[in-house]
């Protein structure tokens, strides 16, 4: 069976690590280039618990990613950095999965504004398909060029956008507090994501300026046909990876909460995604694995209701969707490659 050949940009980092230990052990996906400039010339099987051929693998320097000799590159790295190396790759016949927010906005004018860029190739956000698969695969077969979605929009647009398409909560008022394990600000060595900060710390940043409310408010509008503005508020949590979110929703007037819980009907089948008690959602149980859990459940006397969903925001937040995302690109059952760790 051929295998396709794969290259991963950003490898060293805590996306890139996860996903070449997808790569490697995926079924139809061969890594064959790994690249990062801080391991440059080492092994990845130096760096990685990895058997087989891609344990012999050299890290190459970043500069020499956009010749890449692969058919699909995942790029792991700053949005700047994907937003100019796609263009490249896409021009040589590679496809791109691409794991940063460069090309998640279809509307180039959100990008001044929410990511401090002016977009250098909006042709190409026309032709991005976003990879949430479970709010939209029929996008992805064949695609290009997959924007992976942000760790924090996949489990908030997840919980969200069924409830909204229900038609029993109020698309305006909706309040979204989360939180996120320290690896989702990423390898960067800054002072203030050290050990001796976070720990026993706990605090919100980038009120209502976080990067990820236009893209969730983009993702449950085109699924459930409307959104109002959405309210998030993001939390650092000391804890290694993991995401909780906790959405705020008013109920419509007469709505029944047995209904509401019904939402998440639409859910049935599809292979990580698991409905719960919303008190029973919970990090440890989707640590290491693709899996989202959510639950919704009714405060009657506020009259909202309250979703929480859960993920691992360097598996199904980042490279499981990413692996899970190619797989519906190419035809394959999604969940390829994924039992990794019990994924
Ligand atoms: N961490 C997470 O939970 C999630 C991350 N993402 C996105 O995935 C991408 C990678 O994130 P993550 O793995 O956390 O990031 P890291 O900081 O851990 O790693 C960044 C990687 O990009 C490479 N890189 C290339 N150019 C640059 C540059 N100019 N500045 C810094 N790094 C550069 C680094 O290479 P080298 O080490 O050789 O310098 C490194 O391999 C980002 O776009 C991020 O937003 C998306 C969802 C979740
Ligand atoms: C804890 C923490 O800092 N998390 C990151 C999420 C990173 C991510 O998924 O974001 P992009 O791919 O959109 O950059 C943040 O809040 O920016």
């Amino acid at each position: 069976m051929h295998e396709l050949s794969t290259a991963v940009v950003g490898a060293s980092g805590y996306a890139g690590l996860e996903l070449t230990r997808y790569l490697a052990r995926h079924p139809r996906l061969r890594p064959v280039a790994l690249y990062s400039d801080r391991w440059s010339g080492e092994t990845a099987g130096a760096r990685l618990p990895l058997g087989g051929a891609a344990a012999a693998l050299r890290y190459l320097p970043l500069g020499e990613a956009a010749q890449a000799e692969a058919e699909v590159a995942f790029l792991a790295t700053p949005a700047e950095v994907s937003l100019a190396l796609a263009p490249q790759l896409l021009a040589r016949g590679l496809r791109v999965v691409d794991l940063s927010g460069a090309f998640r906005l279809a509307d180039p004018g959100l990008y001044p504004g929410w990511y401090g860029f002016t977009h250098a190739a909006p042709e190409l956000l026309a032709e991005a398909r976003y990879g949430l698969p479970e709010l939209g695969r029929a996008a992805l077969p064949g695609a290009r060029l997959v924007a992976n979605p942000g760790c924090y929009a996949t489990a908030i647009a997840l919980a969200l956008a069924p409830l909204l398409r229900s038609g029993l909560v109020l698309a305006e008022g909706v309040a979204v507090a989360a939180m996120s394990g320290v690896t989702g600000a990423g390898r960067k060595a800054s002072e203030d994501y050290s050990f001796c900060e976070v720990d026993e710390d706990l605090r919100a940043y980038r009120l209502g300026r976080h990067q990820h409310v236009p893209e969730i408010e983009q993702t449950v509008a085109r699924f459930a046909g409307r959104c109002g503005p959405i309210s998030f508020t993001p939390h650092l949590v000391p804890i290694r990876r993991g995401i909780l979110a906790s959405c705020t929703l008013r109920l419509a007037p007469g709505a029944e909460p047995a209904a509401l819980a019904r939402a998440y009907d639409v859910y049935a089948g599809e292979p990580f995604l698991r409905v719960l008690p919303a008190d029973k959602v919970a990090v440890k149980d989707v640590a290491r694995t693709n899996r989202v859990h959510l639950g919704v459940a009714v405060d009657a006397r506020a009259g909202v209701a309250v979703a929480v969903s859960a993920i691992d925001n360097l598996v199904k937040g980042a490279a499981g969707q990413a692996v899970q995302a190619l797989n519906a690109v190419m035809g394959w059952d999604e969940a390829l490659g994924l039992d990794l760790l019990g994924g």
